[in-house]
């Protein structure tokens, strides 16, 4: 059965064991699983085939931002190893999009959806002007999204404050992966534009990516049982 859930764990762990130790006690009924940079500098590509091993559909989230060329080979190496998703930067402009979604597209039967990250929800107006940014994130991020759909990609990263607005823009199918997630009286973190799993729901998102708020909770299936039985999805 596939999973029931738009929750994406991110196993942000710092060696192949822990993250492993998590992914058992978790249900794919129940959740995706992410895997990142750290966790992918840990481990390598082995820890994509143990997951799979253990029945989860998994989001490589390595960012790549590149030249067109390096970006293309990179995603289409990432979809043979049967990854669900795979996210490259928009910022990385049309040209590098353009060459992953054609890299995906020339697979036979490709199952890979190929979304790019807009602006990353740790970011506010004052660091996206410290970078040369002169918009709000909200234009950024619609400007960068509406890119990134004529770019070819299934749909973006983006915080779930924006999720309502580019539902409106770029319709309900485009996807909508968004981090930021935090529960009421979530520890915020290092994130700055954050949104509770129901009211990103309501907002329009279609996966809601929560790391720290379940991986650090005293008892993560509990909490991850209980953001699901709040979005009404009952595994
Ligand atoms: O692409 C991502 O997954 C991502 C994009 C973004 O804008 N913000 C963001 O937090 N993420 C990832 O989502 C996860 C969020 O983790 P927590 O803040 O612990 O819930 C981390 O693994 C981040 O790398």
């Amino acid at each position: 059965m596939s999973c029931q859930s738009p929750i994406v764990v991110a196993l942000d762990y710092p060696t192949m064991t822990q993250s492993i130790e998590m992914a058992k006690q978790l249900d794919p009924k129940q959740c995706r699983v992410k895997v990142g940079k750290e966790l992918f500098t840990t481990s390598g590509p082995v820890i994509l085939d143990e997951l799979h091993k253990l029945g989860f559909e998994v989001f490589l989230d390595l960012k790549f931002h590149d030249i067109p060329n390096t970006v293309a080979n990179a995603v289409d190496v990432a979809a043979r190893a049967g990854v669900w998703m795979v996210n490259v930067h928009a910022s990385g402009g049309r040209r590098m999009m353009e060459a992953s979604a054609n890299a995906l597209q020339q697979r036979m039967d490709n199952k890979t959806l190929l979304i790019a990250v807009t602006v990353l929800t740790s970011m506010d107006q004052s660091d996206l002007r410290e970078v040369g940014i002169d918009v709000t994130p909200e234009q950024h991020v619609k400007r960068l999204a509406a890119l990134a759909k004529s770019s070819g990609m299934d749909g973006v990263v983006c915080s779930a404050q924006e999720s309502s607005m580019l539902s409106t823009e770029l319709g309900k199918d485009f996807v909508l992966v968004t981090p930021g997630i935090r529960p009421k009286g979530a520890a915020q973190g290092d994130q700055k534009r954050i949104m509770t799993p129901a009211e990103a729901m309501s907002a329009g998102s279609h996966y809601l990516v929560m790391g720290r708020p379940i991986t650090q909770s005293p008892d993560p299936i509990a909490t991850l049982t209980e953001v699901n039985r709040t979005l009404g999805v009952h595994v």
